[in-house]
């Protein structure tokens, strides 16, 4: 028999232990029953927890996904369903086409899944864990009594010995009413009829929404609403609906909150005399309007509707995505509105000038409908999903731990997998286009086909697998990585764009993303013809091939095979181990004098090993291999002597290192006739190239060429507004 060890959070699983676990086969049946622990035993060790969850002693949350499997695909209500008891179970394996009736006797541990210990109908128990539902502390999802139904339910082992009934799939568990027929009849209670009217349900809804138990609310204001005559009773009617719409929106329902809207707009029709024979009386011609991602408005809705419906109607469409035909964004109020605790901002998409489609070999790709010059807007596109939690609070401190594949997420992708559940499993309308995505061949593997008008089963582990695949980190303004202090690593948050989900990669992309809040600007790094493919770095390419490849292979499953991999991969072994090893030892020395600070000798030591790098690039058929590309052993170094030159007030080098950076980066310049020219971009725009055009706007200023410096500092704007999304913060850039 277990004990219970007070000071230990056994609740809290260690996913290393859990995967060692794993690694052993489990015996189906063991001796004794995991049904036949003792109830006490298993209570008592739940108040030990309790106890040291209140105690505020808790590690970080860990969400852990284990080894995938599907959900069920049982219906409860189906005769070919049958019941089972806790002794009928196996370990880790699934009977199929049963379910189990479990009762709660005890209140929940809410942490980083909702555990409690539950009873079935003999009276056994067994602890159960719930993974990946919408809990919170102040509104658990299965308090005391409730009845659950678990569909194909099996023992999972514990890393203590021990056995609990664990449920991934969120759909594989239903909270089952008391008076339904599914409850054993000694379980079985009649619904309290309590007597209350509409303004009293109104009041409790409020006060429950107050204390943030929001599904309590929706219930309140549920029950409120069928207490009223909606002829008679119409105010008070879309008060309610407007609640019910609002509290929606909060827990990412948006199928739900239209529906509640389309009854506040229709009943708000139908009791104003002038409306009464308008389309606004009719629920499906708002929820059209609602969901049909135009700005048009042909019954002219907004214009007829209270304030606050007008308010909710707004936000709705936000969320559900409004298109637009051009480019056109007031960028500077955009960027105005955004900061740490706002990034949820009112913009429409602008995705008509770009599409999806197969590419030769690497599955589908996004592509240029029309041709787009330098600096252009390609698609604008708001969230699918961004958690909105605050970087300071350590409270939210997360992992997700996928056992499957061995990945640990941090914070931000683990707060978006759990996000993304939640948005998907509340909004069946949304599904199709999130797992139309590509997963890596999961579903395939694991799934089944998915017939015309049958529900898209929400897979966790498929959830998971496309977010690893398709999301992006960012910053809350793309302004912020360039402004803040170089290696002040700001933390990123994880988001979802379902249009840019498309991307494909390359280490020579066309274009940068750049995020203002929620919103995600594509623009266009050089000039890109129509029917072009639009490509994007998923992250900044290795200098050396191999670790390059291991890193798209790692998280992404695929080799590059751009220009660049494809030179880089060219190149012997030998030449590409001297290159790193140059490249470190000129790395060691630069550290070194970041500590002891820069003079001038040392400079000129750091230039002399920047020639020998050089000459590892520049054998007569590297050179020419290289002629017009990227070298990426040579980037640190020169930018370094770039700064290097600025800081010792050395304009004359300043200019040359910041044009040898800009050439490394594979940007090609050139300088004639008091003309400063680019005379090739197949490389790369960013961050620091827009640093190395500043410089360059500078350097010329100061040796009086004017017309070269006004050549530069205008490119510097382009690449600054292409690098950061918006010219917001351009001047104050180039001043400082
Ligand atoms: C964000 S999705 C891009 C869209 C994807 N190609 C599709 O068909 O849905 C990322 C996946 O695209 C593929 N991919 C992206 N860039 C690639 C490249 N340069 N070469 C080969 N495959 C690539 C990889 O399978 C990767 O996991």
């Amino acid at each position: 028999m277990r004990s219970a060890k007070p000071t230990r959070h056994s609740y809290e699983e260690s996913p290393e232990r859990l995967k060692e676990l794993f690694k052993t086969p489990a015996e189906t049946k063991p001796t004794p029953s995991p049904a036949k622990i003792s109830r006490d035993q298993l209570l008592k060790e739940h108040q030990v927890q309790l106890k040291l969850l209140s105690e505020g002693n808790v590690p970080v949350r860990t969400f852990v996904l284990p080894l995938p499997y599907p959900p069920s695909r049982i219906s409860l209500r189906n005769v070919s369903s049958s019941r089972i008891k806790l002794e009928d179970l196996n370990v880790e394996r699934r009977i199929p086409n049963t379910y189990i009736i479990l009762r709660t006797i005890t209140i929940p541990y809410v942490y980083s899944a909702s555990i409690t210990v539950a009873e079935d109908e003999d009276g056994n128990v067994c602890r159960v864990t719930l993974c990946n539902l919408e809990d919170s502390v102040v509104e658990p999802l299965i308090p005391e009594g409730t009845v659950l139904a678990i569909k194909e339910p099996f023992w999972t082992r514990l890393v203590d010995g021990g056995y609990h009934v664990r449920v991934d799939q969120p759909s594989d568990v239903e909270e089952l009413k008391p008076h339904d027929e599914l409850v054993p009849k000694e379980w079985r209670k009649e619904e309290i009829d309590v007597q209350k009217d509409a303004t009293q349900w109104k009041k409790e809804g409020d006060m429950m929404f107050l204390k943030k138990r929001f599904r309590n609310a929706l219930e309140c204001y549920d029950r409120g609403l069928k207490e009223l005559d909606h002829s008679t009773h119409a105010t008070a009617a879309i008060d309610l609906y407007r609640k019910k719409c609002g509290v929606n929106i909060v827990l990412l329902r948006l199928d739900d909150a239209v529906q509640d809207l389309a009854l506040a707009i229709s009943t708000h029709a139908a009791s104003t005399p002038s409306l009464a024979d308008s389309p606004l009386t009719n629920p499906p011609v708002i929820n059209e309007w609602l969901r049909n991602h135009s700005m048009e408005d042909p019954h002219q809705i907004a214009t007829q509707i209270p304030n606050p419906l007008k308010v909710l109607a707004a936000r709705i469409k936000f969320d559900l995505g409004i298109f637009q035909s051009e480019p056109v964004y007031d960028l500077p109020l955009i960027s105005s509105y955004v900061g740490p605790l706002t990034l949820h901002v009112d913009a429409a998409n602008y995705i008509c000038d770009t599409e999806a489609r197969s590419t030769e070999s690497h599955g589908r790709g996004l592509f240029a409908k029309r041709s787009f010059k330098a600096g252009d807007l390609v698609c604008a596109e708001k969230a699918f999903t961004m958690p909105g939690y605050f970087i300071q609070d350590r409270n939210s401190d997360c992992f997700l731990y996928s056992l499957g594949d061995e990945t640990a997420s941090p914070r931000p992708g683990a707060l978006l997998f759990k996000e993304l559940v939640q948005k998907l499993r509340s909004n069946p309308t949304l599904r199709k286009e999130y797992f139309d995505l590509d997963d890596g061949g999961y579903w395939k593997k694991n799934g089944w086909e998915v017939e015309e008008g049958e529900e898209i089963p929400i897979d966790v582990f498929r959830v998971e697998k496309i977010r690893q695949l398709n999301c992006f980190s960012v910053p809350t303004r793309s302004l912020d990585l360039l402004t803040q202090p170089p290696n002040s690593n700001p933390e990123l948050r994880a988001g979802f764009w379902l249009h840019a989900s498309y991307l494909n990669h390359s280490c020579l992309p066309n274009t940068v993303r750049t995020f203002i809040g929620d919103v995600h600007f594509l623009r266009a790094t050089r000039d890109i013809d129509a029917g072009e493919e639009l490509t994007q770095q998923y992250i900044s390419p290795e200098i050396d091939i191999e670790d390059r490849q291991r890193a798209f292979e790692g998280t992404w499953g695929f080799r590059c095979d751009c220009k660049l991999c494809e030179v880089d991969g060219s190149i012997s072994a030998e030449k590409r181990r001297q290159r790193l090893e140059r490249f470190a030892e000129l790395k060691a020395v630069v550290m070194k004098l970041g500590e002891r600070g820069t003079t001038i000798t040392s400079i000129k030591k750091i230039a002399r090993g920047l020639r020998e790098l050089e000459t590892l690039y520049s054998a007569p058929q590297e050179e020419n291999l290289y002629a017009n590309l990227p070298r990426l052993g040579l980037v640190h170094p020169t930018l370094f002597l770039t700064e290097a030159w600025r800081g010792v007030g050395n304009t004359g080098k300043m200019i040359e290192y910041a044009r040898r950076l800009l050439r490394n980066f594979g940007i090609l310049t050139s300088v004639a006739e008091k003309k400063f020219e680019v005379t090739s971009n197949s490389g790369f725009v960013n961050v620091e190239g827009v640093r190395a055009l500043k410089y360059l706007g500078e350097g010329y200023r100061a040796m009086g060429e004017l017309e070269m410096s006004e050549q530069c500092t205008n490119m510097a704007k382009v690449w600054f507004r292409i690098v950061t999304g918006s010219d917001v913060g351009a001047d104050e850039f180039l001043r400082s």
